[in-house]
């Protein structure tokens, strides 16, 4: 479903993205773990056609992200890591407005964004500005507008950084439905607990490579470590870091 083929990103001299290979298959919900700056949402922004590779390349569903852009955008709904509104749209506007891009009309923009706005708890908040909106709200619009064409791909950049616990656990209930009516889900997150609860298979990325793949067994074994995520994460990329030094 999602193939990345030695795709890689330079800054000048600076690799942000070493060549990296990875299959993601239809169903899968896919966890891109690594700490700040391991080159997660620069992954992420080729995926969507928002920066051009060096070299290498991705495909979804067999088209280039970068030279098929607009129809891999058919069929990918995407979460940035910072969701920007217009301020003084109001939500129900903003989510009308998504759903008309993606060339509804104007009666099935309306019903589609009334059915999400119901999903995701945002009725009463309809006709507020999203300028208004708490973080949590705006992740949770920002997964509506993700969602309103019926994508068969999410990619999402950290979908519940700088949430509280209750938000936090909303998106992921959200996420974990989607994936239930089987949306691959390509999720990138420096927080393990939510790759735990939520990830058939991770990748681990530092310093710009691909350290670790697998299921979280598989992972354990590849970091010779035991016990949680989180042991083996600060494991692999303290064991990395060493390494590179
Ligand atoms: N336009 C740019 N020019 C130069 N370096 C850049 C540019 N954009 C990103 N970088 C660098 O590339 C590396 C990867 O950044 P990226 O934003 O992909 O990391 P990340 O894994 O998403 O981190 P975080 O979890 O902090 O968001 C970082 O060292 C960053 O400073």
């Amino acid at each position: 479903m999602i193939a990345f083929e030695a795709l890689a990103k330079n800054y000048g001299e600076f690799h942000a993205v070493h060549p990296l290979s990875l299959q993601v298959r239809r169903g899968e919900v896919f966890g891109f773990l690594g700490p700040n700056g391991a080159g997660k949402t620069t992954t992420i922004r080729m995926m969507m056609g928002i920066l051009v590779p060096s070299s290498g390349r991705v495909l979804i569903d067999q088209l280039d992200c970068h030279a098929d852009a607009t129809e891999v955008k058919r069929r990918v709904g995407y979460l940035p890591d910072t969701p920007v509104f217009y301020d003084y749209l109001r939500g129900r506007e903003i989510l009308q407005f998504v759903a008309e891009m993606h060339g509804y009309g104007r009666a099935e923009a309306r019903a589609r964004s009334a059915r999400l706005l119901e999903e995701f708890g945002l009725q009463e908040a309809a006709e507020d500005y999203a300028v208004n909106y708490s973080l949590g709200m705006k992740k949770r619009l920002g997964l509506a507008c993700a969602l309103i064409h019926d994508p068969a791909v999410l990619i999402l950049d950290e979908p519940i950084n700088g949430l509280d616990p209750r938000a936090s656990r909303d998106v992921q209930e959200r996420l974990l439905a989607a994936a239930a009516r089987g949306v691959t889900i390509f999720v990138s997150t420096h927080l393990l607990d939510m790759a735990e609860k939520l990830c058939d298979r991770v990748g681990i990325i530092h310093h710009g490579q691909l350290v670790a793949t697998g299921t979280l067994d598989e992972v354990r074994a590849q970091a010779s470590a035991s016990g949680s995520l989180e042991e083996v994460f600060l494991k692999i990329t303290d064991a990395d870091s060493a390494h590179a030094a």
